[in-house]
Order: structure tokens, then C-alpha cells, then sequence
């Protein structure tokens, strides 16, 4: 990866290992699609979050809201980037709704480090350029 956009390269491990272990706790019975998300919050701290899927399926919920949520209520507000894993290859990047959801609080140079279904699978790229 090229680009680490200002994160050592603990923080840019740490990234990764929490974005796919949180789709360990993803609820996608109905798509089987797992996602798994973490933030790396403007403080240093983490917070993750997984797809929750409904039998009503718009009601579904993404793992990045998922993530940004839980960590907004616990008044982390700010993000210095965020990881997102799928199991496929190439990686997926955000839903519309989950890039108008993060773009409420982050600017467009939030970097997005998404991760596929390889070890080494890594795009990334600015939410201004997703
Ligand atoms: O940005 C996205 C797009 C989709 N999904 C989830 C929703 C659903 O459970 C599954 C298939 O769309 O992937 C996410 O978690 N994030
Ligand atoms: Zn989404």
C-alpha cells in the first residue's frame, strides 16, 4: 500500500485486523454478505461495527453506520480513518447512504481503507474520491 495518510504502520495493522475481525458479529442471514467496519476515532480509539440485516430488508443496517453510530453516542465525533472488509476481491467500497452518513462528520479527506477477501487486498482511497 502506498498511501497510509498519516497512520503509523500500527494503527494501519490495527485497521485491518479490527475491520475483518468485526465481521465475525455481522447479522447477514439473508445476503450471507458480511461487512465488517472500524473507525480509528480522532482520540486514538476504535470502534467497530457489522451489517445487522432485517427479514424487512431496507431496514437492514450497514456495518459502517452501524459503526458510526455507536461511536457518536459515545461522543466520538471526528475519525481519522476508516476500514471497511468484505470477503471479496476487489474490495467493495460504501453504500451512497453510508457515504452521505460519514460525510456528516468528515470532511472529504477521511481516508476509506477498504479490504478484500487476500491478505494484501487494499484500496484506499479519500471519501471525496469514492
Ligand atoms: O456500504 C455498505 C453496503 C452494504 N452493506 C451490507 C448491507 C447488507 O447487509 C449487505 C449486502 O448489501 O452488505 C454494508 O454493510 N455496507
Ligand atoms: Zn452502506
Amino acid at each position: 500500500m502506498s498511501q497510509t495518510y498519516g497512520l503509523t504502520p500500527e494503527e494501519l495493522q490495527e485497521l485491518s485486523k479490527r475491520a475483518a475481525a468485526a465481521k465475525e458479529v455481522s447479522y447477514c442471514p439473508y445476503s450471507n454478505f458480511r461487512v465488517g467496519c472500524a473507525l480509528l476515532c480522532e482520540d486514538g480509539s476504535w470502534v467497530i461495527g457489522a451489517n445487522i440485516e432485517n427479514a424487512s430488508y431496507p431496514v437492514t443496517i450497514c456495518a459502517e453506520r452501524t459503526a458510526l453510530v455507536k461511536a457518536i453516542t459515545e461522543g466520538k465525533k471526528k475519525f481519522r480513518a476508516i476500514g471497511v472488509s468484505t470477503d471479496i476481491s476487489p474490495p467493495a467500497s460504501p453504500c451512497g447512504m453510508c457515504r452521505q452518513f460519514i460525510r456528516e462528520f468528515s470532511d472529504d479527506c477521511v481516508p476509506i481503507f477498504m479490504y478484500g477477501k487476500d491478505e494484501g487486498d487494499c484500496v484506499v482511497r479519500t471519501l471525496g474520491e469514492v
